[in-house]
């Protein structure tokens, strides 16, 4: 029988991975949440597998790993949180195929990013990357070789999205002239341009810097050929995912001279915590900023994201809203107050909304408001009834027992 879960929001287990953001925790709290769970770093994949077992809720960021094989022992999960943009690291259509929701933070860390790549580009135009370390190793070089204005130079962004737009208004603001390409047609703001193709965009940038999501066809999109079109010298930004970049690739640019310099933010294989020892074949190459996968990591975006996605799991569990859902059927639902709620998820096989609603007539119920959103895998049927109309474990065995069910529940 599919799982049937209606209990007081005291008894709901919430688990927060990654140290997530402490306003986050007080959402939950002031909404009447208790247990909540909270751990500052990701857990290795056995533990992960104990704790999920007993969550309802699970909140998370770029480092954890939600495999199928992780979910398959979650038994009383509701809703997966990502408190950041990327959902690459969720297998989405295994949640999806269990009735549980993911949603993430679409926004709220873009500026953030766009702000440390802007940094990072007239960093790299003047050279300081290696600058610096001469310094540090007690070393002199004042001189204006190889040193550029960002003002006239071109920036080329590989995917205009929420970051990408952002960036190429603010470089404008610099006097830069912005190229972009994406796979998609895109209003350009200000004074952007689409290039003709990705070829295009490579020949004539002075710096170009990658914003796509990490998809089967953005691995390893920016190898060895894209870094030969690049004009000699010009410079590589990545801040978006380190599956996107053939690292050894770019290495073997930077040491050849061929790319001026770089900035990285990602890679394809990051330290589990703080004190693991990070390698790349970047480490040591003087004319390469390396950051610790902290473009989304400023105080003001991590704060933005705990209050968004804690505001979006509340409203999923407390009223069965999925609005903004990644992997779900999207219904927003108004308040329920003087009617229950039913929560039927299901498979989207024929006859499913039929059995529901012979289920509530045979017994002389009458529906207030429902609500119905399908995708090809899924039906999300959403049903208000008067109050106590529900109460009955029998009638809710019924529900739970229609052939295609896989989670209900009720919000009393
Ligand atoms: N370094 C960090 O801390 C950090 C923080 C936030 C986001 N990110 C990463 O940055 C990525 C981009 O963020 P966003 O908010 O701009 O996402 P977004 O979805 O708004 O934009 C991504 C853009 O890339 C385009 N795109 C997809 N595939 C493409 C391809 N093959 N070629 C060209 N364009 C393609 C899309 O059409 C879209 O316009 C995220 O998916 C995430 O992985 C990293
Ligand atoms: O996807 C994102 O938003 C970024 O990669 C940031 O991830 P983080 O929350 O793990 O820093």
């Amino acid at each position: 029988m599919a799982q049937q879960t209606s209990f007081p929001r005291q008894d709901i287990q919430v688990l927060l991975l990654e140290g997530i953001s402490p306003r986050a925790v007080e959402a939950f709290r002031s909404a009447g949440y208790t247990r909540i769970e909270e751990h500052a770093k990701a857990l290795p994949q056995d533990e992960l597998k104990r704790r999920i077992a007993e969550a309802h809720i699970v909140g998370l960021r770029s480092r954890t790993q939600l495999t199928a094989d992780v979910l398959a022992e979650a038994r009383k999960l509701l809703a997966v949180g990502a408190f950041c943009i990327g959902t690459n690291q969720i297998d989405l259509s295994a949640a999806k195929a269990l009735g549980v929701p993911v949603f993430n933070a679409p926004y709220s860390n873009t500026r953030s990013v766009a702000e440390l790549v802007l940094a990072e580009i007239i960093m790299l135009l003047r050279g300081i990357p290696a600058r610096n370390m001469q310094c540090h190793r007690h070393g002199w070089s004042k001189s204006a070789g190889g040193s550029h204005e960002a003002r006239g130079k071109t920036l080329g962004i590989i995917g205009y999205g929420h970051i990408g737009t952002q960036l190429g208004l603010l470089a404008e603001s610099l006097g830069m002239q912005v190229l972009f390409h994406d796979i998609e047609t895109k209003l350009a703001l200000g004074n952007a341009r689409p290039a003709a193709d990705l070829d295009d965009l490579l020949q004539r940038a002075d710096v170009v810097s990658l914003h796509v999501p990490e998809t089967p066809a953005t691995k390893l999109m920016f190898g060895s050929v894209q870094l030969q079109r690049m004009k000699p010298g010009a410079h590589v930004v990545n801040a978006s995912r380190g599956t996107v970049v053939d690292i050894d690739a770019l290495a073997a640019a930077l040491h050849s001279g061929h790319v001026g310099g770089a900035a990285v933010d990602v890679f394809p294989v990051e330290p589990e915590s703080n004190t693991d020892r990070f390698e790349s074949p970047l480490c040591g190459i003087d004319n390469v900023l390396l950051t610790p996968h902290i473009g989304g990591s400023t105080l003001e975006a991590q704060d933005n994201i705990g209050l968004e996605v804690a505001a979006k799991l509340l409203r999923y569990s407390d009223n069965g809203s999925t609005l903004s859902a990644v992997n779900f059927p999207e219904v927003s639902l108004p308040e329920h107050a003087g009617s229950h709620r039913l929560l039927h998820i299901h498979r989207n096989v024929p006859g499913v909304l039929s059995a529901i609603n012979d289920i509530f007539g045979r017994r002389g119920i009458n529906i207030d408001g429902q609500y119905l959103r399908t995708d090809p895998q899924l039906g999300y049927v959403v049903i208000d009834v008067a109050v106590d109309s529900l109460q009955s474990n029998e009638l809710r065995n019924e529900l739970a027992a229609i052939p295609g069910t896989l989670r209900t529940r009720v919000l009393f």
